[in-house]
């Protein structure tokens, strides 16, 4: 359902009497009053239904009804009795109620409506708020197994439910099943959520037809662009439907009479499948609500949260539409081509700010260089140590990125003789130095393996020699991390226990400080597992006995330990905009 915020004017004027129903004497005078009145008022105008014909009965029934169980319409329930049973007829006819037809009634009150329905053949699901006209029309059409009547408020049931299973799933199931109908005397009060909750049915009604305030009728089906009256749910009337004013009714056709006319409006519902094409019904009433919450303003100011002046600008024009467009003057096809023109350029937007993540990934360096490390491994894997085009792309890997990290051995040489943060305990300062020192030793001897491979350093034998140092090394190196990282995680873990004690179990997650340091010990946790795959991998290259490390194995360590690489290298995700 969509999320349109506006309302018709929907409270008749006579709602401010004092107390909340209507006296006998009103009552009386009115019926007296009518038999008078009614049926020259009825022919005045043009398009005023109905015919002369008077039917005494109707409101003889209807008062006989109320009178039976001591009832006087409740203005709280917007209750307006219908006394012309013309009109009756056609609403019926609105909605072209047939034989087998299924119909869903708001409020049937008396039941004058409901009777026609039924006259016509069809079935009536009912729903009225009040337990006394539920009782009331239970008793009514007791004997009618085509009725059914739910004592709920309509605004708040669950009508998709209740339709299903009224016609026990009969819509979904036939795809020849002609749709159900909505015809109603509705109270005006509740006109807008009905109308908001009933038209994006389609798949379920074909007409939904009520009998509304004149007024609010009009200004539902014949708004004027460039007028207040133009709102978002005139948007919504045409995008789920096809609206058409029928005729108006004058007020002497209720008991009690309102203060304003009403009229009977037919909406013949589209199918889901004909609703304009947008790719998101929420995200396109999104777009209209903000259009309309800044009235008086031009679309590039009100729409600004979705998307800059400029794009907003440039999918006006490409629209069709003024750059100085207010939400007044755009049609719903013009606020479809601009919703979609503006989901188009945030997508393109979206995609712009993923790639340049992607750029700022591969612009670094390290980067690139676990990108070509988890290539190298997932060879390794693949040839299984075994001669062919995986081994091939293992060996010209492994080469290349001894050539990328030509003199990478200073950045370790650089943190090396750098000063270790105060609070860090000796073993752990001396750990990590030894880390680095056997880090950038592995890394320059590395150097002069990749001059005995090109063949510049003519000693094979030495530099396989510094080939199997420069491992140790580098084994050494990961066995260090591992055992810093295991340290500084006991050390976090008091830390954060020490924290839990200060502020609490329950708030912890609010404490940034709390957050602050379970991040940490994450990382943390993650890099003692990468240092503990790199150890075997250096095991595995060095082959060491019992030999279980097969290049396989070598290949599979490598491999997961250069995702983490990569992982701990993405960079901090933009947060992208939406419409
Ligand atoms: C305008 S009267 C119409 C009664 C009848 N259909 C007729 O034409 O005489 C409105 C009816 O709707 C019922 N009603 C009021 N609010 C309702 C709600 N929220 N949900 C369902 N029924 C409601 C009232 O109790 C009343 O019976």
């Amino acid at each position: 359902m969509s999320v349109v915020t506006i309302t018709i004017n929907s409270s008749p004027s006579w709602m401010n009497n004092r107390d909340n129903s209507f006296s006998l004497r009103e009552t009386t005078a009115y019926l007296s009053r009518r038999r008078r009145s009614s049926s020259v008022s009825l022919r005045k105008k043009k398009k005023v239904c109905c015919g002369a014909k008077s039917r005494d009965d109707d409101y003889h029934a209807t008062l006989k009804s109320l009178n039976s169980r001591g009832r006087f319409p409740r203005k709280s329930l917007g209750q307006h009795y219908m006394l012309n049973s013309d009109i009756n007829d056609e609403l019926a006819a609105a909605a072209n109620v047939k034989e087998g037809d299924f119909v869903l009634e708001i409020g049937p009150g008396t039941g004058s409506l409901t009777n026609v329905l039924l006259n016509l053949g069809a079935s009536v699901l009912a729903i009225d708020k009040d337990p006394h006209m539920v009782d009331l029309v239970r008793e009514r059409f007791a004997g009618s197994h085509k009725f059914k009547v739910l004592h709920e408020d309509f605004v708040k049931s669950h009508i998709r439910s209740h339709m299903l299973s009224f016609l026990q799933t009969r819509i979904l199931s036939d795809p020849d099943f002609a749709l159900a109908k909505v015809v109603s005397n509705l109270p005006f009060n509740i006109s807008t959520d009905v109308v908001k909750l009933l038209l994006p049915m389609g798949d379920i009604f074909s007409h939904v037809v009520l009998l509304l305030q004149d007024e609010a009728a009009l200004r539902l089906v014949e708004p004027a662009l460039r007028t207040s009256e133009y709102r978002p749910i005139n948007i919504l009337v045409n995008f789920y439907s096809e609206p058409e004013y029928n005729f108006r009714v004058p007020r002497e056709n209720f008991f009690p009479r309102p203060k304003v006319d009403a009229a009977v409006v037919t909406f013949k519902l589209k199918h889901p499948r004909d609703y304009p094409d947008v790719s998101s019904t929420k995200s396109f009433f999104s777009l209209v609500n903000s259009a309309f919450n800044g009235k008086r303003k031009m679309l590039r100011k009100s729409l600004q949260h979705l998307s800059s002046s400029p794009e907003i600008e440039k999918a006006l024009g490409v629209a069709g539409l003024p750059v100085t467009s207010r939400p007044e003057e755009l049609t719903l096809g013009d606020f479809v081509k601009l919703h979609n023109e503006l989901k188009m350029s945030s997508s393109l937007e979206t995609a712009r700010a993923e790639l340049g993540v992607v750029v700022l990934y591969l612009n670094k360096a390290e980067a690139r260089d676990k990108i070509c490390r988890a290539i190298q491994y997932g060879s390794k894997f693949v040839s299984d140590g075994q001669p062919g085009t995986a081994q091939n792309v293992d060996k010209s890997t492994s080469l290349a990125r001894k050539v990328f990290r030509l003199f990478k051995f200073v950045n370790d040489l650089h943190a090396l003789i750098s000063p270790v943060p105060k609070a860090t305990p000796l073993p752990l300062a001396l750990l990590g130095k030894t880390k680095n020192a056997l880090l950038s030793t592995f890394l320059f001897l590395d150097q002069i393996v990749w001059l005995g491979r090109t063949g510049i350093y003519k000693n094979k034998e030495r530099a396989e020699l510094l080939g199997r140092i420069s491992l140790f090394c580098w084994m050494g190196s990961s066995a260090c991390t591992s055992l810093v990282e295991i340290g500084e995680l006991g050390r976090l873990s008091a830390s954060i226990k020490k924290l839990e004690k200060e502020i609490g179990n329950k708030d912890k997650h609010q404490n940034e400080q709390y957050r602050a340091k379970l991040q940490r010990s994450n990382e943390r946790s993650l890099a003692l597992i990468k240092a503990g795959m790199d150890f075997v991998v250096a095991f595995g290259l060095l082959q060491l006995a019992p030999k279980k490390v097969t290049p396989r194995v070598t290949g599979a360590f490598g491999f997961a330990s250069s995702l983490i690489s990569c992982y701990q290298l993405l960079p901090a995700h933009p947060k992208s905009k939406t419409v």
